[in-house]
């Protein structure tokens, strides 16, 4: 694992530096981010794996844009985003960060096509259609733009959603357990495409996750405990990331 973008050739999608977030409920505070720092080099697929509470939504949350830190920087594709807010974040999430969530989030009235495409719309941005074929061919959703959500699979549904995240070339795409509610054969195909978006489109992918075997698709798997980084492992097996999980305690 990378603390620093200096320490790897190329540039950093992302950098968190010394990122810590409370929360406060009455009168206690949860520090749920303990001064992370984390650098995630650009085309690369990152999973984050931690018990249950240690902070992994927050991290995502964090880095994507969605909450802002109490202290540290966050910097996405060169920006420090941490820096930003109101509209100018809200801006910067649309045209910077692709999001996909285990709810596929899908507008049931609305095509494939016209799902995928919405964050351009929303941008103000045409739709470049060679851009957009290349998309639907590279999530196996070829000549089904037509369709309704609803008369998709579940799988082709998180396909689609795979491919709004994508549309936008956005720096990072950001995957909050996107194969959660997926039986193990049409997760795996996710998984298998996630992996296909990095290796083949050079797209920057983090992965919160509570599955080793999802976790073992990444590139790197960074491992929380209580609000801070615990290490990490490169290239490792499902089972390497189960017995890492089973000595932080976790699930
Ligand atoms: N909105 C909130 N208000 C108060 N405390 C919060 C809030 N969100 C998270 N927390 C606390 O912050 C800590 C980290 O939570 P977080 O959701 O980031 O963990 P997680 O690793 O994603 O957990 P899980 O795997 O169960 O989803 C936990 O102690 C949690 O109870």
């Amino acid at each position: 694992m990378y603390t620093d973008s200096s320490e790897f050739p190329g540039p950093a999608a992302l950098e968190l530096t010394g990122v810590s977030k409370s929360y406060r409920t009455g009168t206690t505070a949860v520090a749920a981010l303990r001064e992370v720092s984390l650098a995630v080099p650009a085309g690369t697929f990152t999973a984050v794996m931690g018990p249950s509470g240690s902070g992994k939504s927050t991290l995502l949350q964090c880095a994507a844009g969605l909450d802002g830190p109490d202290d540290g920087q966050v910097r996405l594709g060169g920006t420090e985003i941490s820096r930003l807010g109101g509209k100018a974040l809200t801006r910067f999430r649309r045209d910077h960060v692709g999001f996909v969530f285990q709810s596929y989030n899908l507008l049931p009235q609305l095509s494939v096509t016209a799902n995928v495409t919405l964050p351009l719309l929303l941008a103000g941005r045409g739709t470049d259609g060679a851009w957009l074929e290349y998309v639907l061919d590279a999530v196996g959703l070829t000549g089904l733009g037509n369709r309704k959500p609803q008369e998709l699979s579940g799988g082709q549904q998180q396909r689609a959603a795979i491919a709004r995240a994508l549309i936008t070339r956005p720096d990072v795409v950001f995957a909050d357990e996107p194969t959660g509610a997926l039986d193990s054969g049409t997760a795996r195909q996710v998984l298998e495409l996630l992996r296909h978006t990095v290796s083949v489109l050079n797209q920057t992918v983090v992965m919160v996750t509570h599955d080793p075997v999802a976790a073992s698709y990444a590139d790197t798997v960074v491992f929380l405990a209580d609000g801070r980084i615990d290490g990490s492992v490169s290239g490792a097996s499902a089972r390497d990331v189960t017995d890492r999980m089973a000595s932080l305690g976790g699930n």
